[in-house]
């Protein structure tokens, strides 16, 4: 099992380019199975999710090739309908299959996704919107399949703004007979992504980035040219790998709008931030305690709590981080006390008591953005750190050792 090794104390400074975005590129090459033909998506971040994703296209009959970040997917000979249990266990995002191969072929069927252990990650609300565009959901034997002659134009009302079942309904919805409406839809910008890239393939949808979404049904589309937006996770990540080692960094290929809410704590936590057109600029010194509750978009992203709780440990002060939107998203915090953090969590919240310093430990990740934490706790902490399951972080960051490096960070993989 491979590992980083991280030398700890160095302020980073200079330039980093921000990948395009895993959340956003995952769904938008799900999509490329709605039609026949080549599709072309530049900015694909090359990471373990996408690897996977492309092992399942290509299982299903598509051929796939790479320049550079550009995939290029043709989906002609599309002659599979089934996604296999050892794909699906890999990742959350095999179940974007179901809505474009069933928009596309009337059937399909899966198993229960898999994907990082942050908490139970039920897919009733992905079923419940394709019943109600009129497939016929069947669960047996560990698989669900689901089935429709022509899915149907309907109203989707969801009881909370999931991202994965906003995007599946979507893409089931475009080529459905008649107009549908998705109420309470997430507001997520990676939403909008996909929206831009069905339209390209002549669909006809709008409203994304509110909460309500139309979605007019067309009889066909075609393949297209798109380029994913930036990763405002990965984003997130380097800003606050600039805060935790008081560095100046800036950070480019970003939208600045998307992470309002993130640069808005970093301010509270003592950060200067300069925002730019397509950059961000960030310098540390002092940092400071201050709360943070993780909410669906515009709010605070789920997936930068556990980098931000890395860096609310060395604030002055206490913070308080309350998860919102996964049950069991603190699995980071044994590990950073393992650091010196001192952190309490009851039920959905953490009290975080800022210390003067961490010190350097082997610390093992739980997931991927806890994982993104642990790097980032090194490296601000004394002494040396393993890091250890980075698989996990493989997932989602494209080269971030490589870029961490570029910073002037001192990490390393080793096996
Ligand atoms: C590939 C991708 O884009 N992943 C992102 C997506 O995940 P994902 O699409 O899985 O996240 P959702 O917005 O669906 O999940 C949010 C909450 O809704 C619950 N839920 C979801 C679906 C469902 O059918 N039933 C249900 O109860 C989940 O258990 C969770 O508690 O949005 C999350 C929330 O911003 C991010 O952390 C993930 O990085
Ligand atoms: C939870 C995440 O991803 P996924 O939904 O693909 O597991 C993430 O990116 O932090």
């Amino acid at each position: 099992m491979e590992k980083f090794i991280v030398t700890g104390e160095v302020q980073l400074s200079g330039h980093v380019r921000c990948s395009g975005a895993k959340n956003a590129a995952l769904p938008v090459i799900a999509a490329t199975l709605l039609s026949a033909g080549v599709s072309i998506i530049h900015d694909v971040p090359k990471l373990r999710d996408i690897a996977v994703m492309e092992q399942i296209v290509t299982l299903l009959g598509a051929s796939v090739s790479w320049e550079a970040n550009t995939l290029k997917i043709d989906t002609t000979n599309i002659n599979l309908i089934e996604i296999p249990e050892h794909l699906m266990r890999e990742m959350r995002a095999s179940v974007f299959f179901m809505g474009p191969l069933l928009g596309r072929f009337r059937k399909v069927r899966i198993y229960y996704p898999g994907g990082c252990a942050i908490g139970p990650r039920p897919i009733d609300l992905h079923l419940k919107a394709l019943e109600k565009l009129g497939a016929k959901v069947t669960e047996s034997f560990g698989f669900i399949d689901a089935e429709a002659k022509r899915l149907q134009g309907a109203v989707i009302h969801f009881d909370f703004p999931s991202v994965g079942a906003t995007e599946n309904a979507m893409m089931a919805a475009v080529t459905a007979a008649g107009t549908s409406y998705i109420r309470n839809a997430a507001r997520e910008p990676e939403i909008l992504d996909l929206q831009m890239f069905l339209n390209k393939m002549g669909a006809k949808v709008s409203g994304a980035g509110t909460d309500t979404i139309k979605i007019e049904g067309v009889e066909h589309l075609s393949p297209a040219e798109h380029t994913v937006i930036p990763d405002r996770i990965e984003a997130g990540t380097f800003l606050i790998a600039g805060a935790i080692t008081r560095g100046d960094i800036v950070v480019h290929n970003v939208v600045p709008e998307f992470l309002c809410s993130v640069t808005n704590k970093l301010q509270e936590a003592g950060t200067k931030i300069e925002i730019g057109a397509d950059y961000i600029q960030l310098q540390a010194d002092e940092l400071r305690a201050t709360d943070i509750k993780t909410l669906p978009h515009p709010g605070f992203p789920t997936d930068l709590q556990a980098p931000a709780l890395a860096l609310l440990s060395l604030a002055k002060g206490t913070s308080v981080v309350t998860e919102t939107i996964f049950e069991n998203r603190f699995k980071h915090v044994d590990e950073l006390t393992r650091m010196g953090a001192r952190i309490r969590v009851e039920g959905r919240t953490a009290i975080i008591r800022g210390v003067s310093k961490l010190t350097g430990a082997i610390v093992e990740a739980s997931d991927l953005r806890a994982g993104g934490c642990l790097v980032l706790a090194a490296l601000a902490a004394q002494g040396v750190s393993e890091i250890e399951n980075i698989h996990y972080i493989d997932r989602g960051y494209e080269r971030f050792a490589d870029k961490l490096r570029e910073l002037g960070a001192q990490i390393t993989r080793s096996k």
